[in-house]
């Protein structure tokens, strides 16, 4: 039976926010090449059309096009070699540089069919028709001459390897990589793409940019930034998990029409639907109780500022109340702008600890001035929490978000109802609380590691902060489960921004306190969603289009599209230096809190099918409604 419409637009969004391991994807290719269906084929004919269509967005004949495919020995070199010989059919001057030691042969046939040339840079290479280097001069000469060669390019195409790779890339691919790219760590560029294609030659990568690796999402060594990544079949971690995902570009995503149903996946993308369906909808039999409410213990003699920006942020969030806890100083300036706020302790559904709490050093190092009750409480707080994990009574007490200053009140053994939100220098001191060895850029180096490292020595839900955040807790199996969310701009890493989360994530805490309880998986899935309206907030505040991530287009071989800004929006020569997309304006992390409610009434009225409403307010040249169609956001 023909999938409807909502099927298919299901299928779609579990293929866009759903990424498998390497061994994964062979797994779902595996019946596919059984059957006999030319996968290589498909995958090579749809890197062409997106190879056309970058090269025409950036205002080249792609007929005219100096094209370089650096092509591997492996099938990600098959794939370029096919791509490359349907370009060099259509008239593009196409260089084949091969980086190991042979080529696809099928591919090698059509790409010398078609016209195009190869040159090999490794001396024991056996490519016919194409003689190796003689020795090591001369194929340090090749490898000059090749690097020139792509400089001079329209678009190299990146094929030297895909989930075939195995550590850091070495040899000829690691020597290109390095002058074309980077030998390692993230290029030093503002977060906003430029014009892709004006200082140097388009990049399009095969499956994912070479030297990435597939399953962590790591940088190990060199690689070559892209500006498109076309990725077969199915995402990779290493295209949804930061610091790889900064470097794959736009990413196009062939959909060869996997079965993934019998898969859990590696990791997931927070997107809006999701995010909406754990939005609790007011009821009419509604009270400010029922609602949710959120206690927080943050802000201190010492911060007062965080203290007002999480309850601010708490108080946005979809709940009937919050309470809080803290210095009388504190208290009367949350009353100043949040009225609403009840001061002092109370039953609630979530905690909110240690945002704008001095950690153990600070506290000392402030002397008397330091001491207001607040490390107390928490540890009251976090202790009581432990104290039902040792009776087995886990949901006994509200779930509990600890930032910053809870951070070293931790009691030995938590459960995945307290959540944990570290930067990655409190990452790097949790874990060396724990007897690791590590420092905060170890930690941006290894994200994944690291918070899955944490997850297992606190038992809590673990959330590491970045432009790419990363949720990692309990799915009642023997493996994490690992979300992201990166759809807020580079704008939000300014003061008291983390305050706005900590107070975010406790108000999605509070209004699902009944789910909570009956199922403690939840916890990364709210956690996350928390995330993606801090980052959605701070999009509509700054009013830009960058963020840390963007989801997949998805590409139908069977019909080959054209895309929309696939690569430079503003390639017009008096566009020299302008910056591709919208960027927005900065923001204080106070507009971030009170973007929440924007944020939240878009994802919830779209989920509820108000997409009338929505294009209304797009008529009525709504700023806010307007981005929020443009982010491709939906499905
Ligand atoms: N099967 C299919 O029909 C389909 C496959 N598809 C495509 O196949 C790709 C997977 O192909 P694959 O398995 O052949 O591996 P691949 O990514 O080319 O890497 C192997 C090559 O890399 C090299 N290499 C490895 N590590 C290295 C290092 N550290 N440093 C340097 N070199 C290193 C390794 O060299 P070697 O170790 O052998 O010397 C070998 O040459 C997949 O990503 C997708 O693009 C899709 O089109 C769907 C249909
Ligand atoms: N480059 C970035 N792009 C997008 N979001 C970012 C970036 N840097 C930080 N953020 C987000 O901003 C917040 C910063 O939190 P944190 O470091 O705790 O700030 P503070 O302690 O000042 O409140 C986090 O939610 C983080 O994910
Ligand atoms: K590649």
């Amino acid at each position: 039976m023909k999938p409807s419409p909502d099927e298919r637009r299901e299928a779609r969004r579990t293929l866009a926010t759903s990424a498998y391991s390497a061994d994964m994807i062979r797994s779902l290719e595996q019946p596919f090449l059984d059957d006999g269906v030319p996968l290589m084929r498909i995958a090579a004919g749809s890197l062409a059309s997106v190879a056309d269509v970058m090269l025409t967005q950036a205002g080249m004949e792609p007929a005219e096009a100096r094209i370089v495919l650096l092509a591997g020995a492996g099938n990600n070199g098959g794939d370029g070699l096919y791509a490359s010989a349907d370009l060099a059919g259509h008239g593009a001057d196409v260089t084949v540089v091969a980086t190991g030691r042979s080529l696809h042969q099928g591919g090698l046939d059509a790409l010398l069919r078609a016209g195009g040339v190869v040159t090999a840079l490794d001396p024991q290479a056996a490519i016919p028709g194409c003689e190796a280097p003689t020795g090591p001069d001369q194929a340090s000469e090749e490898l000059d001459q090749a690097v020139d060669l792509c400089r001079q390019a329209d678009l190299i195409i990146d094929a030297m390897t895909g989930i075939g790779l195995k550590g850091a890339l070495r040899g000829i691919p690691a020597a290109l990589a390095a002058e074309l790219g980077m030998e390692s760590g993230l290029p030093d560029r503002p977060a906003w793409h430029y014009p892709a294609g004006q200082n140097g030659p388009l990049v399009l990568a095969v499956d994912t940019p070479s030297g990435v690796d597939i399953d962590e999402g790591t940088l190990p060594g060199a690689y070559i930034p892209a500006d498109v990544t076309v990725t077969m079949g199915a995402m990779k971690p290493c295209l949804m998990l930061p610091p790889s995902a900064y470097v794959c570009g736009r990413i196009v995503l062939v959909d060869f029409g996997f079965d993934t149903s019998a898969l859990v996946p590696s990791v997931s993308c927070m997107n809006a639907e999701d995010c909406a369906g754990l939005l609790r909808a007011p009821r009419v039999d509604d009270t400010k109780y029922s609602r949710g409410v959120v206690g927080l213990v943050t802000g201190s003699a010492l911060y007062h500022g965080a203290g007002l920006l999480s309850s601010r942020a708490a108080a946005s969030g979809n709940v009937g109340m919050i309470r809080y806890c803290g210095p009388e100083q504190v208290g009367n300036l949350i009353l100043q702008e949040l009225p609403e706020t009840v001061l002092g302790r109370g039953r609630v559904e979530s905690w909110v600890l240690g945002s704008g709490v001095p950690t153990r050093q600070a506290q000392e190092a402030a002397g008397p001035e330091g001491q207001d009750g607040q490390r107390d409480l928490i540890a009251d707080i976090l202790n009581r929490q432990a104290a039902d994990l040792d009776e087995d009574d886990a949901a006994a007490d509200p779930p509990v978000v600890a930032d910053a200053g809870a951070l070293d009140l931790l009691p030995d053994r938590l459960g995945p109802r307290t959540v944990l939100t570290p930067h990655a220098g409190e990452m790097a001191a949790l874990l060396n609380s724990h007897g690791e060895n590590v420092d905060g850029d170890q930690v941006m180096a290894e994200p994944l590691r690291w918070a899955v490292r944490a997850c297992q020595l606190t038992g809590a839900t673990i959330l590491l902060k970045g432009a790419i955040t990363l949720v990692v807790g309990e799915d009642g199996t023997d493996r994490p489960r690992v979300m992201t969310t990166g759809f807020g701009p580079a704008w939000l890493s300014t003061a008291g921004s983390g305050d706005v989360l900590s107070g975010t994530i406790g108000a999605m805490l509070a209004q699902n306190a009944g789910p909570i309880q009956d199922d403690a998986t939840l916890m990364v899935d709210l956690t996350a969603a928390a995330a993606f309206l801090h980052g959605l907030a701070g999009s509509l505040a700054s009013g830009g289009r960058q963020t840390g991530w963007e989801q997949p287009l998805i590409f139908d071989p069977r019909k080959p599209q054209d895309f929309a800004d696939l690569v430079a929006e503003d390639n017009q020569p008096e566009g020299q230096g302008v910056v591709a997309g919208h960027m927005g304006q900065p923001i204080r992390a106070g507009q971030v809190a009170d973007a929440l409610p924007r944020a939240i009434g878009l994802v919830m009225s779209r989920a509820e099918g108000a997409a009338e409403q929505i294009d209304q307010s797009i008529q009525d040249g709504d700023d806010a409604s307007q981005f929020f169609e443009n982010s491709s956001l939906w499905f």
